[in-house]
């Protein structure tokens, strides 16, 4: 089934039956879903399949950052899975992200959609600084992103806030973007943020959501005014 709305749901919870539970609440042609580190290392590829069997089209949040060989054998892992989306973390270098695309390249049939990590949106430029990296995060978004369309990424987790800067110097790359917040709600440990409505403005392609969605009281009717505020 397509999808016919930006949103990528994040099922960020504990355990097998509280994500399915959220899941059974969602439409597969009104949004996406995340299966991130939680869920994973909970219960394992049976999720994914679940969820698909389902008819969603799932991201696998992995977030993969290790040696070349070791990353691009996760990643093919993933694609074998059937997911739709999978990232690796840019700052895991040229080598490790053109392992990756060739990999994927090899496999014959459907790929997932391979998509760098840029700067964490919970982290900000005193973060940054205190990892050794004296810049501000759209500078480091910028640098890793020239390294992700060398290595033929199809695109960027980033935040939204990078968008336009991106969507000139970048136009090919997909901009997956989380640190989403409706107007008025908390950040919680996220910092470069965006309304939904100003994240499209700004180009994302892929709006993240999670706890403004699984925490809200209902989260249906969460759901429902966030695609209604994107018309
Ligand atoms: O790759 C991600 O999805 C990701 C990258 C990033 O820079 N920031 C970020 O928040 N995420 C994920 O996006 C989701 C955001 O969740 P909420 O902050 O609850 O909306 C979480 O599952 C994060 O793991």
């Amino acid at each position: 089934m397509s999808c016919q709305t930006p949103i990528i749901v994040a099922l960020d919870f504990p355990g097998r039956e509280a994500a399915l539970a959220l899941a059974a609440r969602l439409d597969p042609a009104r949004c996406r879903v995340k299966v991130g580190k939680e869920l994973f290392t909970r219960c394992g590829p049976d999720i994914v399949e679940t969820l698909q069997r389902q008819g969603f089209e799932v991201f696998l949040d992995l977030k993969f950052h290790d040696i070349p060989n070791t990353t691009a054998m996760a990643v093919k892992a993933a694609a074998e899975l059937g997911v739709w989306m999978v990232n690796v973390h840019c700052s895991g270098g040229l080598r490790m992200l053109s392992a990756c695309r060739e990999t994927l390249d090899g496999i014959h049939g459907r790929r997932p959609l391979l998509i760098g990590v840029t700067v964490l949106t919970s982290m900000e430029r005193e973060d940054l600084a205190g990892i050794g990296l004296d810049i501000e995060p759209q500078q480091q978004v910028l640098r890793l992103a020239a390294l992700a369309e060398r290595a033929g990424l199809d695109g960027l987790v980033c935040s939204a806030q990078e968008a336009p800067a991106l969507k000139t110097a970048r136009p090919r790359l997909k901009l997956v973007t989380p640190g989403i917040r409706p107007a008025g709600s908390a950040p919680d440990d996220q910092r470069r943020i965006l309304t939904p409505r100003q994240a499209l403005e700004a180009g994302s392609d892929y709006l993240v959501i999670g706890r403004p969605i699984s925490q809200a009281t209902d989260p249906d009717q969460a759901l429902a005014a966030l695609v209604a505020e994107l018309g």
